[in-house]
């Protein structure tokens, strides 16, 4: 059987420039939200992802009009929405397919869909999602796999209380209430750049979205959205990972298009361990060099401004070859250790306890044939892999796929010793 796999090897240090893609994690709610407008609407910099294409086959099944203009322009037109059931086995393949619930909710009154796939990171609920539907005045219906939601009536602005302030639900609940009658108020929301975002793009097409980043946000509902042109933001998981694999190889590394208030909590994590890191604010760009021998650390994960759940493996990665203990408390998902049992194939020293991790720094890794398990448990045995001795193959890359674009490409411009090659297994 022939399996696609990335092969690295120990490199020398990463040098050169590397330019960040658009967000993954901003341009799919971006894109379902695409469904509230009645006009064209003109997104730049999507990135050229698996996740991308899924969620645009997702609006295709429901009457939307998909056109891309060049590789990362899309356009894309809703005014004719014929479907409010979704596709299941598009929706079984990421989580973020979700996020066209509440659109079609405020578009068309009704939706029915599955409960989502994505990565196994631990039991992923929606119920904050439909907390928030049903305080608008949707009427849900809940089967087994299969989610309906019902508001004949339209929906009715109110108060929604985010008991944490997940991600996915904030979003959903904003494209819903910004067609709704009347004010929303969601208390505790979400602060991720990716929220900011989507609501700027939602006020681009004539909505009325407030507060977005802040601890409460205020949607005043209107009676159409139109189109309009919208760049998604860059990628801070993506400009993070190349950030940590600069410094676990010594490189010297310039990072273009990255917002770098976006990651402050990972400079400052990388600067504690001992890279340089210049900003340069202006052209939105930042240097990184890593230092010869990397300090311990410890980081807890937490939502936006805290330090982020999806650079937390890579970060695990940086730690294994650190001198002294490290330490991880992953606050945000209830299972995503998956990657230290591969990271242990490599010689990495890692306890575990509940969702805490101790790390031994090691004098060296050593190549291994790994999985990803995950998307960034796979940036993360890639990065390890650059510094470990020998040969690190991982396979199941099509985890790495959806959230990177070219990341073997990229790594080498940067002169990363790589390929992505089949195998006969
Ligand atoms: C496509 C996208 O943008 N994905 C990101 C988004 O995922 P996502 O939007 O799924 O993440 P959430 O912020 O919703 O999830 C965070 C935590 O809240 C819990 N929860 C969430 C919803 C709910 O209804 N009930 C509930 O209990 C989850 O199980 C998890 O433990 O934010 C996460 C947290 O920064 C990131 O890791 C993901 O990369
Ligand atoms: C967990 C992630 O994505 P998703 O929410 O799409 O599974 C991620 O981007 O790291």
């Amino acid at each position: 059987m022939y399996l696609e796999k990335i092969i690295v090897r120990k490199s020398n240090p990463l040098k050169g420039e590397v330019k960040i893609d658009g967000a993954k994690n901003s341009a799919l709610p971006v894109i379902a939200a695409s469904l509230l407008g009645t006009e064209d609407i003109i997104l730049e910099d999507v990135p050229k992802l698996k996740d991308v294409t899924i969620i645009l086959k997702v609006l295709e099944s429901l009457g939307a009009k998909i056109e891309y203009i060049d590789e990362t322009t899309v356009k894309i037109n809703s005014s004719n929405i014929t479907e409010y059931k979704t596709p299941f086995d598009l929706m079984n393949k990421m989580r973020a397919s979700f996020l066209v619930m509440g659109p079609l909710l405020a578009r068309v009154g009704k939706t029915e869909t599955h409960t989502p796939g994505g990565c196994a990171i631990g039991s992923r609920p929606v119920d904050l999602h439909l907390k928030g539907f049903k305080a608008l005045g949707a009427v849900i219906d809940e089967r087994l796999e299969i989610i309906g939601a019902n508001a004949p009536n339209g929906l009715i602005g109110d108060t929604v209380y985010m008991d944490f302030p997940s991600v996915g639900a904030t979003q959903n609940i904003i494209m819903a209430a910004s067609l709704a009658k009347g004010e929303t108020v969601i208390e505790n929301p979400a602060k991720e750049p990716e929220i900011i975002d989507l609501a700027n793009f939602i006020n681009k097409m004539g909505g009325d979205v407030k507060g977005a980043g802040t601890s409460a946000i205020r949607i005043r509902g209107v009676e159409k959205l139109h189109g309009c042109v919208h760049q998604i933001i860059p990628d801070r998981i993506e400009a993070s990972t190349f950030m940590v694999a600069a410094a676990m190889t010594e490189g010297d590394v310039v990072v273009q298009n990255v917002i770098p208030s976006h990651i402050s909590p990972v400079i400052a994590k990388l600067r504690e361990v001992g890279c340089e890191i210049d900003i340069n604010e202006d052209e939105d760009s930042l240097r990184i060099r890593g230092p010869k021998k990397l300090l311990s650390t410890r980081i807890k994960t937490l939502p936006y401004p805290g330090f982020p759940t999806d650079v937390q493996a890579q970060f695990m990665a940086l730690m294994t070859i650190c001198d002294g203990q490290s330490k991880v408390e992953e606050t945000v998902f209830e299972n995503r250790f998956m990657h230290v049992q591969e990271l242990q194939k490599m010689g990495a020293l890692i306890v575990t306890e509940g969702k805490e991790a101790r790390i031994a720094g090691v004098p060296k890794l050593t190549g291994a044939e790994v999985r990803a398990t995950d998307l960034r448990a796979g940036a993360a045995l890639v990065t390890a892999g650059l510094v470990a001795e020998g040969e690190t193959r991982v396979s199941d890359i099509f985890h790495i796929d959806r959230g990177y674009h070219d990341f073997v490409g990229k790594l080498k411009n940067l002169g990363a010793d790589i390929e992505r090659k089949e195998v006969d297994e």
